[in-house]
C-alpha cells in the first residue's frame, strides 16, 4: 500500500528546518547508497555528523508520529536512517530498490520508504519521485510538507530537476507488521471501527472488530 500524508510538517517547521540546511554543509549522496544504487544516485546530503542533523532528524521523526494516519498505516517499530537530500539543476537518482537493512550498528529492516518533500512545488521542475509498478510508472511530487510512504520492495527513482533546488527529507521504517498486505488489512480494520465508534461509539460491533484487530496484530506483528 502506498499512501500519502499531507502537512506531515507546518509551515514553520518547513521554515525551521530550510532556515537550517545550509547548502555548504551538504556532501555527495554517495556516501549512503548500496554498491548498485551507488552507480545512479547523484545528488547531496547533510552528513549526520553536522551540527543541525540530530535535531532536525528528531523533528522530522516526531511530525510522522503525531499524523493521525501515520500509526495505523505504518505500524511503525522504529523510524530510522533519516536522510535531508538536495538536488541541484542536473541532479538525479535514478531506478534503485532500497537496502533491506540499515542503520549502521543497529541494523533496522527497511519495510516502508518515505519522502517528506521540503520544496514548494512551483520552486523547481523536474525532481517527481516516480514508483516503478507492475501496472506502470506511478509519479509523486506533493506540496512542501506532505509525505509519501511505500514499500521500501518498490523500484523507484527521482526524476533530474531541471529548474530550482529540490530539498527532501527521505527515511525508513521498521513496521511492527513485516507484510504489506497483513499492514493493509489492519489499517482498514482500524480505519472501520474508529468510523463505528464515531457513529455509535463501545458498541457490540466496534468490539468485535476491535478484538480481531488485536488478535491479528499479536498473530502478524513482532
Ligand atoms: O528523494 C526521494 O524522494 C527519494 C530518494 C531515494 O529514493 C533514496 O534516498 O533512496
Ligand atoms: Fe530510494
Amino acid at each position: 500500500m502506498i499512501f500519502s500524508l499531507e502537512e506531515v510538517l507546518k509551515t514553520e517547521e518547513l521554515k525551521h528546518i530550510s532556515d537550517r540546511l545550509n547548502p555548504s554543509d551538504f556532501i555527495d549522496g554517495q556516501k549512503t547508497a548500496g554498491w548498485h544504487a551507488k552507480l545512479v544516485k547523484n545528488n547531496q546530503q547533510l552528513p549526520k555528523s553536522s551540527q543541525a542533523y540530530p535535531a532536525l532528524s528528531e523533528l522530522v521523526k516526531n511530525a510522522l508520529e503525531r499524523h493521525p494516519l501515520f500509526t495505523s498505516a505504518a505500524q511503525p517499530k522504529v523510524i530510522h536512517s533519516v536522510i535531508f537530500s538536495r538536488y541541484e539543476v542536473g541532479m538525479s537518482y535514478g531506478t534503485h530498490v532500497d537496502n533491506a537493512f540499515m542503520g549502521g550498528d543497529n541494523y533496522w529492516r527497511s519495510d516502508l520508504s518515505f519522502t517528506i518533500f521540503l520544496s514548494p512545488p512551483d520552486s523547481y521542475t523536474g525532481g517527481e519521485l516516480v514508483m516503478e509498478l507492475s501496472d506502470g510508472d506511478r509519479s509523486y511530487r506533493l506540496e512542501a510538507g506532505a509525505a509519501i510512504i511505500y514499500p521500501a520492495s518498490t523500484l523507484h527513482r527521482v526524476e533530474t530537476v531541471t529548474q530550482g533546488i529540490r530539498f527532501a527529507a527521505v527515511g525508513w521504517i521498521q513496521s511492527l507488521v513485516r507484510n504489506s498486505e497483513h499492514r493493509e488489512i489492519l489499517f482498514d480494520l482500524d480505519t472501520v471501527r474508529r468510523s463505528i465508534f464515531a457513529k455509535e461509539g463501545k458498541s457490540l460491533e466496534f468490539d468485535l472488530i476491535s478484538k480481531n484487530y488485536a488478535n491479528l496484530l499479536r498473530m502478524w506483528g513482532s
